[in-house]
């Protein structure tokens, strides 16, 4: 583990921009630490994912952010508002939907909303337009009059984030929007997502999928033994970990011959007239070897360049054994 760059609590003040900024947030049950001294800092309008197994301790710091539960220290800003000494701001500047839902089950989807738009203290005009315009948004509209116990887990998950959303809310906490979902609606969800991002709302995800957070993620946090292990773009995660290559190939052996002469440490394939050359797969190194490859007049038939995955990330970073998998990004 020493290898990666662990990330200590930002000690600096929370800069402006930032909606959520959390600094050394610890909380223990009984002998238990949950989280060991945590820190975040995430930019107003961007996705980020905390990503961990079961039981890392991601619902708890959804619910000490949102002021759910107290932390047993460190210090935290949502919306611009202390977590302890202003928690009534941060609540009216979030939502929150997941694991802990407010969805009512007994009453009617549009009930559900109605009631919401009562807690938020919107006329009842009001609250029956947004209402109706949320259900057409959720695609809820046929069924707005069923009990919500009747709705599929997908619609269920919809009804939730619609309801969260009468309160017109800066940043929206997702705890594991997709778990237990069929792919179609994981899917439907990540539209949902994107959507709420563009319209300029702040995401804070906490999933078990490295595919989600790959995917909607600006940024990526790995929970492990309660501190956050390695934290970056998708990207930069992936670059953590070892195994990333170029792959060049060839149809004239008299050009592979040369390329595997020109180029440094290489591994040669000389059936598959294949090379393969170590690299981060960042744009400075495959510059430099294009470079290299076009000082001496050779032309490969085909580049591929081979990144780790996020599997391989996550399970390297949480102790779990080594992940195979790799991603292929081909750019000839
Ligand atoms: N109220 C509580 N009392 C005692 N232990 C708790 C309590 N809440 C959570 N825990 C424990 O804290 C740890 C972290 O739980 P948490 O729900 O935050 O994990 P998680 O990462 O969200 O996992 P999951 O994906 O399973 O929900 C778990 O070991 C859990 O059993």
């Amino acid at each position: 583990m020493s290898t990666f760059k662990s990330r200590s609590a930002p000690a600096s003040p929370r800069p402006s921009s930032d909606a959520i900024f959390a600094t050394g947030l610890r909380k223990s049950y009984g002998d238990k630490t949950v989280l060991d001294g945590i820190g975040l800092s995430i930019p107003a309008g961007s996705v980020f994912a905390l990503l961990g197994p079961n039981g890392a301790g991601k619902t708890t710091a959804v619910k000490i952010l949102s002021t759910l539960i107290t932390a047993d220290g460190g210090q935290a800003q949502v919306a611009g508002h202390d977590i302890a000494a202003e928690p009534q701001k941060v609540r009216a500047a979030i939502g929150v939907t997941g694991q802990f839902s407010a969805v009512d089950g007994l009453i009617t989807g549009e009930e559900n909303m109605l009631l919401m738009a009562g807690l938020h203290h919107l006329s009842k005009r009001e609250g029956r337009r947004i209402a109706a315009e949320l259900l057409q948004r959720f695609d809820l509209v046929e069924a707005a009059k069923k009990p919500a116990s009747t709705y599929s887990g997908g619609m269920k998950r919809r009804l939730d984030i619609a309801t969260t959303l009468i309160g017109n809310p800066s940043i929206i906490f997702l705890d594991e929007p997709t778990t237990g979902l069929d792919p179609r609606s994981r899917h439907n969800m990540w539209g949902i997502i994107r959507e709420l991002v563009s319209g300029g709302v702040t995401v804070f995800l906490t999933t078990q999928y490295l595919d989600e957070a790959d995917e909607l993620a600006d940024r990526i946090a790995v929970l492990s033994n309660g501190k956050i292990a390695a934290e970056g773009s998708a990207e930069e995660l992936k670059r953590l970990v070892p195994g990333g290559h170029v792959r060049l190939r060839f149809t004239d052996p008299a050009a592979y011959r040369s390329a595997a002469a020109a180029l440094r440490e290489v591994a040669r394939n000389d059936e598959a007239l294949t090379l393969h050359i170590p690299s981060d797969g960042s744009q400075r190194e495959l510059r430099s070897l294009l470079d290299q490859l076009a000082s001496t007049g050779i032309e490969a038939d085909e580049l591929t360049v081979h990144t780790p995955d996020l599997d391989d990330v996550f399970f390297a970073l949480t102790g779990d054994v080594a992940h195979p998998a790799q991603t292929e990004e081909n750019v000839r």
